[in-house]
């Protein structure tokens, strides 16, 4: 990976949940940014929120040209957007984070664009939610930072590209631009299909049965709640990839309703089991954080009770042991006097702060 960091200035076009989130983190670390929206809402909340200045105050000054225009605007527009900002700042590299990649590639040759000075790229992170006021400077951290060069792209455009997902403190990976879209077909297309199917059958269900939704609903639907009107989009650039994935769903539910329909029938508890090893091996092949190998985090649950600042003890406790959390969920039925806390960490920590965690008195279960 490249070392060198952005100086700016950079232009974002399109100040909504990404484009925000860019400004901020590139301004959290001292990079000049310029916001540009065909709302003038969403560029006056961008720049409230501190994601940087209105590029008519770099308008102003002529003499002085962006170093990096990232245009973060819907994916049916971003074409129009992109070749648009390559011919009015002729010195700058322009990256789009559209959510899809081939079909603006495909897109910027046939208009004849300078792509020696555009890159595609594509954050793996963002939010059910959009607009910039559920935008986080720190959104990228950590996150997948898909670079996707043309082969017509310069060194430095290149190396100016894969320098914003760093400097946002993403993992960058290069790909090409159909690989991207094969990839994401699976791991982001697919994920919001499922997650919208199944919510799509709570509509008009009584809120008496829904009041029992425990964790496994709600990690199962959060996507649910994205936008429709980026969705269409992005499934609408990706179909071919995506219905690819959804012959596969259909034959494993067909499959599945057979058994169901006649569960005692010789075989069916076999079929049963093997749809969810077959779940069990696919999760364990989805990489830890920061992009490292598959990682099993043991986990434990503790019982707190329900007074003020005890969770809080909990974990001034569990960094006193020395103990890294990996993740934390914290179940607080009401009704009950005693909350819990599951924590996972690395499997080799978990015995030792069980026992550290029951000498001090806490009530751990495993
Ligand atoms: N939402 C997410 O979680 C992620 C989205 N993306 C990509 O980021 C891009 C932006 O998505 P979000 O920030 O979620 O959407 P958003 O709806 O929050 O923001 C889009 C912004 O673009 C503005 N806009 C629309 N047309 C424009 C134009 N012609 N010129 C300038 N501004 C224009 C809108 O007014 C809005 O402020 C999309 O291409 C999407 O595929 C990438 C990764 C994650
Ligand atoms: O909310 C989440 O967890 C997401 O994964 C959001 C997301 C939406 C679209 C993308 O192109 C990339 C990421």
């Amino acid at each position: 990976m490249s070392a060198t960091h952005l100086h700016g200035p950079v232009v974002v076009i399109g100040t909504g949940l990404l484009g925000a989130s860019i400004g901020l983190g590139l301004e959290h670390r001292g990079v000049p940014v310029f916001l540009e929206d065909t709302s003038p809402t969403n560029q006056a909340v961008a720049v409230d929120i501190g994601a940087g200045r209105p590029v008519a105050e770099l308008d102003a000054n002529p003499g002085v040209q962006p170093e990096l225009v990232v245009v973060a605007a819907p994916p049916d527009v971003t074409v129009d957007v992109v070749a648009r900002a390559l011919e009015r700042w002729p010195r700058a590299v322009v990256v789009d984070i559209a959510s899809v990649k081939g079909a603006i590639l495909a897109g910027l040759r046939e208009r004849g664009a300078d792509l020696t000075r555009y890159v595609g790229t594509h954050p793996m992170a963002g939010r059910e939610k959009s607009g910039p006021v559920a935008a986080r400077g720190e959104l990228f951290t950590s996150m997948p930072w898909v670079v996707c060069a043309p082969p017509e792209a310069d060194h430095d455009a290149v190396r100016l590209a894969k320098s914003l997902g760093a400097d946002l403190g993403g993992n960058v990976i290069e790909f090409d631009a159909a690989e991207h879209d094969e990839a994401v077909a699976l791991v982001s297309h697919l994920p919001q299909v499922m997650s919208s199917l199944l919510a799509s059958r709570l509509q008009g269900t009584d809120l008496r049965l829904l009041a029992l939704a425990g964790n496994g609903l709600r990690d199962t639907t959060r996507i649910a709640a994205s936008d429709p009107g980026l969705w269409v989009q992005i499934l609408g650039a990706n179909a071919p990839q995506v219905v690819e994935h959804l012959y596969g769903v259909r034959d494993d539910v067909e499959r599945l309703i057979r058994t169901l329909e006649a569960p005692t029938a010789p075989g069916a508890r076999l079929d049963m089991a093997q749809l969810v090893s077959e779940g069990n091996a696919g999760v364990a092949r989805i990489p830890g954080k920061h992009g490292g190998p598959p990682q099993a985090f043991a986990w434990m649950s503790i019982l707190v009770d329900d007074r003020p600042g005890q969770i809080a003890r909990l974990l001034t406790e569990i960094g006193e042991i020395g103990v890294n959390l990996e993740d934390l969920r914290l179940d607080h039925s009401s009704g009950r006097n005693v909350g819990m806390v599951e924590i996972s960490v690395l499997p080799s920590k978990h015995d030792a702060l069980v026992a550290e965690l029951e000498e001090r008195g806490w009530r751990v279960l495993q």
